[in-house]
Formats: structure tokens, sequence, C-alpha cells
């Protein structure tokens, strides 16, 4: 099923809009996965098990298993969720963009490689570059627009010219050319951080009821109530507010996975408290 419909489905069916980000760092695993030499796709695993009711979608981050040699855990990871949690979209966080004869190897790395529902993008390198995702129409393509960290502004806010006479921030010029240009099958998204709740809200005026990843929730401090408040769509849906150190690491002991269950199931509360 194509990603934005599965996304949806979800949405409804798990009565959630909470995304849970798969970055395992052995440093922070508990005690029993010392000495486990599949322990990034154990405790990965537990963790997805624990919380998939919870989740409309599972966001793993590639640096994470590529900088330990993980590929084949994260291989493994996400046919594991196809399996054992069908319906449950994987969004590989992998944020990729060069041009296009590469993006084409990326793009096959992303949906072929890792069978990934969708990917992060970055559009820094324009159009050509994310045409190789954009063409998979039965996948996502998340795109970056005004990320979450503290220097966002420092290129994301500078003011261009957008073809009126008049001037705007480069990440609304972003949200406006993908949502007008890039999007015809339908099967883009758009990255805004929820630690920019007044950014959120514009870029949602600009887009209609497109999706929204929102990373930012838990360990970056955003607020919940804001973000959805600001960036939710008219029928209460439209946001994959997603958080990943939060929820993985909620318990360092050997109830880690229970915990990591009430914290998305603690955060989809709260988003759907303001929905
Ligand atoms: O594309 C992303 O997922 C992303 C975009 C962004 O603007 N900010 C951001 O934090 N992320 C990712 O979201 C995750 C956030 O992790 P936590 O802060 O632990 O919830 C990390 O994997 C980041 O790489």
């Amino acid at each position: 099923m194509a990603f934005m419909q599965a996304l949806r489905d979800r949405w409804s069916a798990a009565d959630s809009l909470v995304c849970v980000g798969l970055d395992p760092e052995p440093s922070k695993f508990p005690a029993r996965f010392r000495g486990d030499d599949d322990a990034v796709f154990n405790f990965c695993r537990d963790i997805v098990d624990a919380t998939a009711r919870h989740a409309c979608a599972f966001k793993p981050q590639i640096a994470h298993f590529a900088a330990l040699g993980a590929e084949s855990a994260l291989e493994r990871l996400v046919a594991h969720i196809h399996d054992a949690h069908p319906g449950v979209p994987v969004i590989l966080d992998a944020k990729r963009g060069d041009i296009g004869s590469t993006a084409q190897h990326y793009a096959a790395e992303a949906f072929d490689r890792y069978a990934a529902d969708a990917v992060t993008a970055n559009p820094y390198l324009g159009r050509d570059s994310v045409q190789p995702f954009l063409d998979r129409a039965d996948r996502g393509v998340v795109i970056l627009c005004r990320t979450s960290n503290p220097g966002a502004s420092d290129l994301q806010d500078l003011v261009v010219a957008d073809g009126n006479g008049a001037g705007r921030p480069l990440y609304q010029h972003v949200a406006a050319t993908i949502a007008r240009d890039w999007n015809g099958h339908g099967n883009c998204a758009l990255v805004v951080g929820a630690t920019w709740p007044d950014q959120l809200r514009e870029v949602r005026a600009i887009v209609g009821d497109m999706p929204f990843l929102v990373p930012g929730v838990g360990a970056q401090g955003g607020d919940v109530e804001a973000v959805v408040r600001n960036a939710r769509t008219a029928d209460g849906t439209g946001l994959m507010v997603s958080s990943s150190r939060a929820i993985l690491y909620a318990s360092p002991g050997d109830d880690f996975a229970d915990a990591a269950a009430d914290a998305a199931r603690t955060l989809k509360e709260q988003v759907n408290r303001y929905r």
C-alpha cells in the first residue's frame, strides 16, 4: 500500500500521531545487552514490539546503525516491523541529497535495500536531487523544511525573493515549492521541528494538509500542546510527532521495554488531548 494511505490508515487504527524514533546507542542499552553480538537488533526489536500499538510510524536513523557497522541489523529490523506489525510504516531517516545519478542509488538504498516506506531528504541541491525519490509514487519523501536544531535559522531563515517582488524566509519558500511543484504524486511530507511552534503554524498555512514529521519533543524540549494546536490539520491529524531518546532510554534497567511503551503511550495521550 502507498505510504500516504498507510499513514492515514495507521493514524486512525492506532488513534496515534506518535512516531517512535529508533536511534540505537549501545552505551545507553540496559546491562543485559552487554556481550550480545546482536545487541543493536535485539534492543530495537524489543522497543518496536513494546511500542508498536502506540505508533503511527517507526523512524530508524541510519547513521546510528551505519556508524556501528550494523546495516544488517537495520535491514532485519525493517523486515521485522513489516512482518510483525504490518500497517505501521517505516520512515528511514537518512536526510539524503545529491546529484540525480547518485540520488538514484540513495533511493534504491532506502526503498529496495532497506524496504522503507518513506525516507527523509534534504532539498538543498534542488529538485533533480530529490526526483529519484519523488518518482517512487508509492513511497513517501519527507523533506527538510524547518529543522529542530538551534542552527536551523542560520540558512533556513534567510529571506529570499518569492517571485512576486516580495521576500520570505527560505523555509517558507521550500514549503511552497514542494506543495506547488514537487508533490505531483502526493507523496511528499515536510520536516518541521517541534521546537518552532510559530514556524509550524506558518508552514501549515502554506501547504494545506501535507503531513509533517515533527521531531524535537522529548529530549529536545519541544512543547507538545503548541505543536498540535499549531500544526494539526482540520481533521485532527497531519502529524508524525517523533521522539527517540525519551522513549528508547526511558529506563536503563530491565524494565526498559515497559518504560518505552509507557513513554510512547503518554506522548500519544498528550498529543490526543489537543487534537
Ligand atoms: O529528520 C529528522 O528525523 C530530524 C529532523 C530534525 O529537524 N531534527 C531531528 O532531531 N531529527 C531527527 O529526529 C531524532 C530526534 O531524536 P530525539 O531528540 O532523541 O527525540 C534524531 O534521530 C534526529 O536525527
